[in-house]
């Protein structure tokens, strides 16, 4: 019972449908209202992406420690070898997130994009996966797919919103050197924007386009108005609103909310609740096994806080502080997401059972 695609029916037709569909739903209705955010200071981003991370973001990624046990259904892993493991690589890998930010804040920075842009590729390739689509029948197309998907939060606003997109990083970068502005400047060049722009253009559309040769070859349509249509929500979310407030929003409520769906189907008892429809029940599961881990990634955001040379005075730096104690929780979050993607076959569809 380890394939995404296997498992529960019920539970997994209801997983897609409240964790992912209707989300998406959701932020395709909330587009008019992302247009006019621009209009805002910045600090409204700000703060929505600080109760984002509050409310979901930061949950989405502390029951990692059960996930070696819960995947491998209790047989191989047991509950101490699976925190054991998962502890050690979130301090190696988280560690050495915070001493690159130290010793060379602009390459961590450009890193931690570049890592974010395939870790929510990589989940909504899961998603998709998961919700049974049959146009993406290769890991070819899958790849092309996770460079899409993770593009658009973190390729599209640096073409639509330049602006705001250096503020971060300057706010970032600034919390290790002095001069953040001059450190920063190389990466906002006009060639980066437009070739940034123009693989996203590219890749968007090589993606539909193959998606829809394979349901004009007899794939179901229905997965691939989907995807387009989930790409099209995006695009327009992205290019529209305020960067910061456009990835608080999406964090929480597209990529945290198909993560933490995810891991209701690897957890028996969740499964069974969802199966009777009691999504609040799998939720509550879900709460209570995440509770300490997600006060324990406060912590870490609040040692950062301590730790960086430049002190925490503005909404800015409280910004900044979270990114990059998010940054030192990725990169172990990641390693951890991609041995679940290899044990649920996501990147072998072949094998799909
Ligand atoms: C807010 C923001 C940025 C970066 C956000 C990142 C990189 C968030 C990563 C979150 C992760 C990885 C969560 C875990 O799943 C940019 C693009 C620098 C500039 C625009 C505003
Ligand atoms: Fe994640």
């Amino acid at each position: 019972m380890t394939d995404v695609g296997s498992g529960d029916r019920a539970a997994r037709s209801i997983v897609d449908r409240w964790f992912a569909r209707y989300p998406a739903i959701a932020m395709g209705v909330l587009v008019p209202f992302g247009a006019v955010t621009p209009l805002f200071s910045v600090e409204l981003g700000v703060a929505t992406f600080a109760v984002g991370t509050l409310v979901v973001g930061m949950a989405h990624g502390a029951v990692d420690h059960l996930v070696p046990l819960r995947a491998t259904g209790g047989d191989g892993t047991s509950l101490p070898r699976s925190v054991a493991i998962v502890s050690v690589a979130y301090a190696v890998l988280g560690g050495a997130v915070v001493v690159a930010f130290f010793v060379a804040p602009v390459v961590a920075f450009v890193g931690f994009v570049g890592l974010t842009w395939l870790h929510w590729g990589q989940g909504d390739v899961a998603a998709l996966v998961l919700a049974g689509v049959d146009h993406l029948p290769t890991p070819g197309e899958r790849a092309l797919t996770l460079l899409v998907r993770g593009g658009l939060p973190m390729g599209v606003p640096l073409v639509s919103h330049p602006g705001e997109y250096r503020l971060v990083a300057e706010w970032v970068v600034g919390l290790f050197v002095a001069d953040a502005a001059a450190a920063v400047a190389p990466l906002f060049v006009p060639p980066t924007r437009l070739a940034v722009g123009a693989a996203m253009v590219g890749a968007t559309l090589l993606s539909m386009g193959l998606g829809y040769r394979r349901v004009r070859a007899g794939a179901d349509r229905g997965g691939w108005l989907r995807d387009a249509g989930e790409t099209g929500v995006l695009w327009a979310w992205f290019l529209l609103s305020a960067p910061v407030l456009a990835i608080g929003v999406y964090f929480a409520a597209w990529h945290s909310l198909r993560h933490v769906g995810r891991l209701t189907l690897v957890d028996a008892a969740a499964t069974e609740r969802l199966a009777k429809g009691d999504v609040r029940g799998a939720l509550f599961r879900f709460a209570r096994d995440a509770a300490p881990l997600t006060l324990g990634g406060f912590l870490v955001v609040g040692g950062v806080g301590l730790a960086v040379p430049s002190g925490v005075a503005a909404p800015g730096d409280v910004l900044a502080v979270s990114l990059v104690a998010i940054a030192a929780l990725t990169l172990p979050h990641v390693a951890v997401v991609a041995w679940l993607d290899g044990r649920q076959r996501v990147w072998r569809p072949g094998e799909l059972g």
